[in-house]
């Protein structure tokens, strides 16, 4: 813990128990306790040092990837770490590489699209690093649209083999994380053909390097696809590209569990949806959900520490400097991304249940909530995302000019998490998922059929459709009653608006391709509800510790009525409120922010950081930031020298000239 304090302030007007407020982040006091064991691993060993990530070229950062992702496998397996302890581990070393492919995609393909004997055959080879694996689906030519990729598996019944095969340059393989350089093994994506016949895309999984020397192997040519966005960042990854040359595998590498070919070729479907093959996706998009709320609450933590200690403009009389978190308009600004931190983790808290319900149904061949996991997973990925990429850059204004700096951790942060709005379906496509999923339900309306999970608001139609808020005053706004019918009629009433319009249309489709940027904005609608909802259910539970249910109470309302705010357009033409109660929200959302001011500081801390992981000298603990920026600054390459290379071809040559040309003069 830091010597000097300069935020010890701010951490005395907290209302409420830090701790306890961990334990509510964390999700259990056990959780606590080993991603901070974990956190300090991490922070006290040199190897993961990262201050330095930004100076790296590309080759040496690659290097250094490899370097800790091999310390990370020595250390869990001195240590014995169990597999909750690895991934924070991992988490916390905070350096994007292959390793993330080969547990977080890899691994679970393996688990999802592999017969018993398969994943007995191929996952303690992938448990132990006997072998890397990678997820290898999108094409140069095509990554959204899943059905158009083109690399062909062929069956030849005289081998027993698939013949894997890039007919064009389009259907090159290309972004695989961990694929350009570290992956001996992948599971590719491609057309089934067999007995003339194309079945479609299956998983095969492909050895792609020699396990001697890492060689590609006969007909494989494979290499990474150059530097992405922002230094150090997501460059760490070696994204890559593959094409096949009529490569052959054994039959048995075709991944078997939804679907087989049988040695004669005759090509056998298993009675499951066939979305299954999705699967692999659904798991990492709601994965990528609780990431969020981990990138947005360090981007969060750190805006709001440093606002605490930033301070610009005297009082009338001359007084001090105000501290920046004392704006107004630095609160509305930053708090309602404070709230969307907290709002976002316990959303993910719960698609990590859905998932593992879900999961645990279809075990048990029951399909029925298979498209509640698809529209929640999607939709969550999508708007969390999305907004979170958004806030990083916020954040980064919120701490002017320094922000700006490598060294406040937040060009990195953002640069890292920003492609999240693409990888695993660019986000504007599955929201269109989400719209079609909510136009078959209001079709469905009229025959009767009730809508189950997460839609079941829409069954209240009748009502939603006419109801007008009962809001008289700025304080009816806390009852969560008022915020759940507002967020419910909303959502239902776009949709509605979205199907009438589509319906007028020449055909269905047609109205779809024409309605698609109103259809967007009711899945956003839809999405919003769930997360409003989820915030308040979990306000509702029972939460121990001094003043963390009114805290949690607290931001809970400041998203609702943040979004309610942010998107008043629609709340208004929808007819849910009036323009008198939308100004009474705006109202309430004012007083929040006041009661938020207090506890800020103290409801980052909550999210219990270590200054490794956070890696920012704007957010430090101690709030000592200028000896550290100052500090900082000399440890740039550039301040090696005190003259810089280059001075004398033409720096000095340049003053010379103009040195001489007055002197004619
Ligand atoms: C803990 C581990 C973490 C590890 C990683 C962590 C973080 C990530 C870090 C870094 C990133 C690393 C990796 C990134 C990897 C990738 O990006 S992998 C590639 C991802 N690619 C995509 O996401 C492609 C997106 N496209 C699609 O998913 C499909 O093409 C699309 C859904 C858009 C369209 O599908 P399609 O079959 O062509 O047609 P339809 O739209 O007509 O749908 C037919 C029906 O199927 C239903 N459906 C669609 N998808 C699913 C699904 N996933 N699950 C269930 N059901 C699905 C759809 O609703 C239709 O149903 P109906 O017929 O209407 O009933
Ligand atoms: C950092 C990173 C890591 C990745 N890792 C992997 C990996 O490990 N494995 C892997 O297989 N893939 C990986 N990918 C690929 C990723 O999954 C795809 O890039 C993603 O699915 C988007 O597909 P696309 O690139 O084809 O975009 P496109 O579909 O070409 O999108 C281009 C634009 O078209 C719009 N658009 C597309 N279709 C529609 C539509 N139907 N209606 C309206 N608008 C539409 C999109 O909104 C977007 O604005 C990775 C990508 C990145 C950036």
């Amino acid at each position: 813990m830091a010597e000097v304090d300069h935020l010890a302030a701010e951490r005395a007007t907290a209302r409420f128990d830090v701790e306890e407020m961990k334990v509510a982040w964390a999700g259990s006091r056990h959780a606590v306790h080993v991603a901070d064991r974990m956190a300090r691993l991490v922070a006290s060993d040199p190897v993961f040092r990262k201050d330095n990530r930004t100076m790296l070229s590309r080759k040496e950062l690659f290097k250094d990837t490899l370097r800790k992702a091999a310390h990370a496998w020595k250390r869990i397996v001195e240590l014995r770490l169990t597999e909750e302890e690895a991934d924070l581990l991992r988490q916390y070393v905070d350096q994007p590489g292959y390793v993330d492919l080969h547990w977080g995609m890899f691994v679970p393909a393996i688990k999802g699209q592999g017969t018993e004997e398969q994943q007995h055959k191929w996952l303690p080879l992938a448990y132990k690093f006997q072998i890397i694996g990678c997820y290898a689906q999108t094409e140069l030519g095509h990554g959204s649209n899943v059905q158009g990729l083109e690399t062909t598996a062929t069956f030849d019944p005289k081998t027993d083999e698939f013949v894997i095969h890039s007919p064009t340059l389009t259907s090159s393989k290309w972004w695989p994380g961990g694929l350009g350089k570290a992956s001996t093994h992948a599971v590719v994506y491609a057309r089934l053909i067999t007995e003339g016949k194309d079945y479609g895309i299956h998983g095969f999984i492909v050895q792609l390097r020699s396990l001697e020397d890492h060689s590609p192997l006969p007909g494989v040519t494979l290499g990474d696809i150059g530097g992405k966005f922002g230094s150090g960042a997501y460059n760490s990854m070696d994204n890559g590209v593959l094409r096949f040359d009529h490569v052959r595998i054994p039959r048995d590498q075709m991944l078997m569990r939804l679907s087989q070919v049988t040695r004669e070729g005759k090509y056998v479907h298993s009675n499951v949806p066939k979305q299954l093959l999705y699967g692999t996706m659904v798991y990492v998009r709601q994965s990528i959900v609780a990431d969020a709320s981990k990138a947005l609450s360090r981007a969060v933590c750190i805006a709001v520490r440093y606002s605490a200690v930033r301070k610009q403009f005297g009082s009338q009389d001359g007084g001090p400097e105000t501290q920046v978190l004392n704006y107004k308009t630095q609160q509305s600004r930053l708090f309602p991304l404070l709230a969307s931190a907290y709002a976002f983790r316990f959303v993910g808290d719960w698609l990590n249940w859905l998932y593992t319900d879900v999961t645990q149904k279809l075990e048990a061949k029951d399909f029925s909530t298979l498209q509640e996991a698809h529209a929640c997973t999607a939709g969550l990925k999508a708007v969390t995302t999305s907004v979170t990429a958004d806030a990083i850059e916020e954040c980064r204004k919120l701490c002017g000019g320094h922000g700006y700096l490598n060294s406040s951790g937040l060009p990195e942060l953002f640069a890292v998490y920003v492609p999240a709005c693409t990888y695993e379906g660019d986000n504007v496509v599955l929201l269109l998922q989400v719209a079609r999923i909510l136009m078959k339900t209001v079709s469905q309306l009229a025959s009767g059929k009730q809508p189950v999970g997460t839609m079941a608001y829409m069954g209240k139609v009748q009502y939603l459709m006419q109801c007008k808020s009962a809001v008289s005053s700025a304080e009816d706004w806390l009852n969560p009653d008022a915020i759940q019918e507002a967020f419910e009629a909303r959502a239902l009433r776009m949709a509605v608006n979205c199907a009438q319009n589509i319906s007028q249309a020449a055909s269905q489709e047609e109205g779809f391709y024409e309605r698609s940027p109103d259809l967007l904005e009711a899945a956003v609608a839809h999405i919003q509800l769930i997360i409003v909802t989820k915030f308040i259910e979990k306000v509702h539970q029972e939460i121990p510790g001094h003043g963390v249910k009114e805290q949690l109470q607290a931001l809970c309302n400041v998203y609702a009525l943040y979004i309610l705010h942010k998107h008043l357009g629609d709340f208004l033409a929808t007819g849910c409120i009036t323009p008198r109660q939308g100004a009474l929200a705006n109202e309430q959302l004012g007083k929040l922010y006041a009661q938020v001011r207090p506890n800020a500081v103290a409801l980052v801390d909550a999210f219990n950081y270590t200054d490794h992981y956070l890696g920012s000298v704007l957010g430090r603990y101690d709030g000592d930031v200028y000896p550290a920026l100052y500090e900082e600054a000399w440890k740039d390459p550039l301040n090696e020298t005190v003259v810089p290379e280059g001075y004398h071809e033409y720096l000095r040559p340049l003053i010379k000239q103009q040195q001489l040309k007055l002197s004619r003069l």
